[in-house]
């Protein structure tokens, strides 16, 4: 074990002590009912305290946790708040319907009979109730809660901007529209705080964790605070929405790194990274399954949740000495011939060349239907429908799944 997670482990039980020897079992339910919204196990919510400053390999940093704010305090401090949650994609959704299951006033704002609106009809919000075009739910919000396509956020300022009148308080879960300004022109009111909340995941993966009564980490940041609790509030609004840890950063830290990680490992660079290994057997005579199950298959359904579960060196440690043995002396080989790949993409990021790209695709009108095709010509490629095949023998798979 590494003595980071030895770290780790040891911090957290000793937490987990503090805790259990603080509380009569009574009161430790009930605590573990309002964190995670229903009962768990003892050993489930081990390491419960409110702020620390961990030790990240060498460098400390803080890290807030959602026991700070259990469901009864939150619920009083944002008791005189209308969350106007505007936009509703993926984020919108799992954002959203958190906010909702915490009982706070959640209203969302989207274009009326968009594909957004239809969504939002079927997760339960009601038009004229939660449910309102952008502008109404600007106005009905005491918090404002930008979630907007990036593209939209920047087209759609100049409408929204006199709408976010003082007190209200700005939210973005990107800092987009904030670092690149002199691309998206967003340049908020100089009277109501500007907070970041960045989940770093999917928003589906912001409701799913929810609903199994973990959080996801998210990023918070404070563009500008004039009542002195920007802070303080985008820490609530984090729990509110379903996080269960959150990071700071900056406004500056999180676009760029997020930009730079979801070009890279977390979906371009392992697209790509699959199709070429795929295509490397297929043209050395392999079959469609085995170029799929030893590429994707294995990697998903078994190594890279062995890294997800306990680290790099634990997943090596569950293959044979062969495979770690050619791993070990490939891995160098692999990342020295993607620095500078890496090099261009941090670039193009921190230059605002992907954000002028993303501005002008995702500001088409037909934003949707190009997004489709393309990735329907992903879907038509035959490492994907040879996955398909071989999902379909999953025991669990049903043909409505897809
Ligand atoms: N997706 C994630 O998991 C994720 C994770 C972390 C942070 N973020 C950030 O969260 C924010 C929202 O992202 P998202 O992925 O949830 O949404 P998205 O898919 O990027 O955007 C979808 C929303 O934007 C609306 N929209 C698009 N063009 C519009 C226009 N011209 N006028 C009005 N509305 C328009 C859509 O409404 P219609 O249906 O009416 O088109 C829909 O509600 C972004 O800042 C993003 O970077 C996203
Ligand atoms: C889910 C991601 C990739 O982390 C997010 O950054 C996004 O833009 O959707
Ligand atoms: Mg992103
Ligand atoms: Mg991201």
């Amino acid at each position: 074990m590494s003595s980071v997670s030895r770290a780790l482990r040891q911090s957290s039980r000793h937490a987990s002590r503090v805790v259990a020897q603080a509380m009569p079992k009574a009161a430790y339910s009930s605590l573990a009912r309002a964190v995670v919204g229903k009962a768990v196990p003892r050993a489930a919510i081990q390491g419960v305290r409110g702020v620390k400053t961990m030790d990240f390999a060498g460098v400390k940093e803080t890290v807030y946790e959602r026991s700070d704010w259990l469901l009864p305090k939150l619920q009083e401090y944002f008791k005189n708040d209308t969350l106007a949650l505007i936009g509703y994609g993926s984020q919108g959704h799992g954002q959203g319907l958190n906010a909702r299951d915490n009982g706070l006033n959640v209203v969302i704002g989207v274009r009326k009979d968009g594909e957004s609106w239809r969504q939002a009809v079927e997760d339960g919000w009601v038009p004229g109730e939660t449910l309102f075009p952008i502008e109404e739910a600007i106005k009905k919000g005491t918090i404002i809660m930008n979630l907007l396509s990036d593209a939209a956020q920047s087209s759609t300022w100049p409408t929204i901007a006199p709408l976010i009148t003082k007190g209200k308080t700005l939210y973005f879960s990107h800092g987009f529209s904030i670092v690149f300004k002199d691309d998206t022109h967003v340049i908020p009111p100089p009277d109501v705080d500007v907070i970041l909340v960045a989940p770093k995941g999917s928003g589906r993966t912001v409701r799913t964790l929810f609903k199994e009564g973990r959080g996801i980490n998210s990023s918070i940041a404070v563009w500008q605070d004039v009542t002195g609790k920007a802070k303080e509030r985008a820490i609530a609004l984090a729990v509110a929405v379903g996080s269960g840890y959150m990071y700071d950063t900056t406004f500056e830290k999180e676009v760029y790194s997020d930009l730079y990680g979801e070009r890279g490992v977390l979906m371009g660079a392992i697209q790509g990274l699959f199709r070429a290994q795929y295509e490397i057997l297929r043209r050395n005579g392999h079959t469609p399954s085995e170029a799929f199950n030893e590429t994707v298959e294995e990697a998903t359904q078994s190594l890279y949740p062995l890294i997800g579960a306990k680290g790099m060196d634990y997943m090596y440690n569950a293959c044979s000495t062969t495979a770690r043995r050619g791993a070990l002396d490939w891995a160098p080989v692999f990342e020295k011939a993607n620095l500078p790949i890496f090099e261009r993409l941090y670039e193009s990021v921190r230059n605002g060349t992907e954000t002028r790209k993303a501005l002008e695709f995702n500001g088409r009108k037909t934003y949707r239907e190009d997004l489709a095709r393309e990735l329907e010509e992903i879907n038509n490629q035959e490492i994907w429908r040879a996955g398909h095949t071989v999902r379909s023998l999953r025991p669990d798979y049903r043909p409505d799944s897809e």
